[in-house]
């Protein structure tokens, strides 16, 4: 009985992650493990009061194994994205008190507990809205302060997240967002960092227009492997017109010009649907 008691508390943190749309697009990956892309990005991070993810995680002595239930299912945690993220944060983990109760849960304590999540995306998933950015970037946030990591470099978080899904490493942050693609081949410096925060461009708003709220037919992950294999224009793309139009991209949303940021964010997207359809099978979006 005693035993019992003292396996019978829970501690919770509960977070909300906002999607991000990408104004000039990742797609392309030189690691599909690690998650690291072919080209930097940059993307606008959305109000979380619209499209986003609410995550609540939650630990305890009485969980046997970690779960997760997303929009009121259960899913399997076992896919190695989950599980790279899980593993990343807790081999981060620190000395975490529980100011309501004072218990005082170690950093070796957290290596043996199990944590229980349950998320849900107020728009639909797996549907081209980039749920997997707001979901794997509210995921990742939550057990991170659950557990109490502390970032050691600028941007570590977001490398986590990244491992979860790449365009996730961009939700951390609010307003315009960079995800630099790094060079080093363990993804350190493949990190995303804030351009401007969300208060530089009031007067600027996005419009989403939801045309089908079905599964895609292609997922990014797979569509973008294949563009790698087989679309030239996607090397020429991310080699040649990515690093100029970054920089460009950069002094439009400084200097908030919308007409230039206007164009190339256009071109940017009329050119990842040209690679999409440079690739073999094609890919329609
Ligand atoms: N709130 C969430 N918590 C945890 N995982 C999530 C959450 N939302 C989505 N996911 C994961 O992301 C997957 C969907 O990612 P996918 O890339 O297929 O679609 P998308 O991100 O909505 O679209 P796109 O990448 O084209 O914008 C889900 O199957 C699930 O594994
Ligand atoms: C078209 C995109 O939205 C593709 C996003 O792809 P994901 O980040 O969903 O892919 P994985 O890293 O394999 O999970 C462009 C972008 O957001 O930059």
């Amino acid at each position: 009985m005693e035993a019992e008691k003292q396996d019978d508390w829970v501690f919770m943190v509960t977070a909300r992650a906002p999607t991000n749309i990408a104004v000039i697009k990742y797609w392309g990956k030189r690691d599909q493990k690690l998650i690291l892309p072919i080209n930097s990005s940059i993307s606008v991070t959305l109000n979380p009061h619209d499209l986003s993810a609410i995550t609540t995680v939650a630990v305890s002595p009485s969980f046997k194994e970690d779960r997760l239930w997303l929009n009121g299912k259960e899913v399997s945690l076992q896919g190695d994205r989950y599980q790279n993220c899980l593993r990343e944060i807790r081999s981060r983990a620190t000395d975490v008190v529980d100011t309501k109760s004072g218990r005082t849960i170690t950093k070796e304590d957290w290596q043996n507990l199990h944590v229980h999540i349950v998320s849900k995306n107020n728009f639909p998933t797996a549907a081209g809205l980039a749920s997997s950015a707001a979901g794997f970037a509210c995921l990742v946030y939550s057990i991170a302060q659950l557990m109490g990591v502390q970032e050691r470099y600028k941007g570590e978080i977001s490398s986590i997240a990244r491992v979860g899904s790449g365009s996730a490493c961009r939700s951390l942050y609010g307003g315009f967002v960079e995800w630099e693609m790094g060079e080093d081949d363990d993804g350190k410096d493949s990190v995303a960092t804030q351009l401007v925060a969300e208060t530089h461009w009031e007067d600027l708003f996005v419009i989403i227009a939801v045309v089908s709220s079905c599964q895609k037919e292609t997922s990014s992950t797979s569509g973008m492997q294949d563009s790698v294999h087989t679309s030239k224009l996607l090397h020429y793309r991310a080699k040649e017109i990515v690093p100029k139009v970054i920089i460009e991209m950069r002094k439009a949303i400084l200097e908030r010009d919308f007409a230039t940021f206007a164009r190339i964010c256009c071109a940017d997207s009329n050119q990842f649907h040209a690679t999409c359809l440079d690739t073999s099978p094609p890919i329609f979006i």
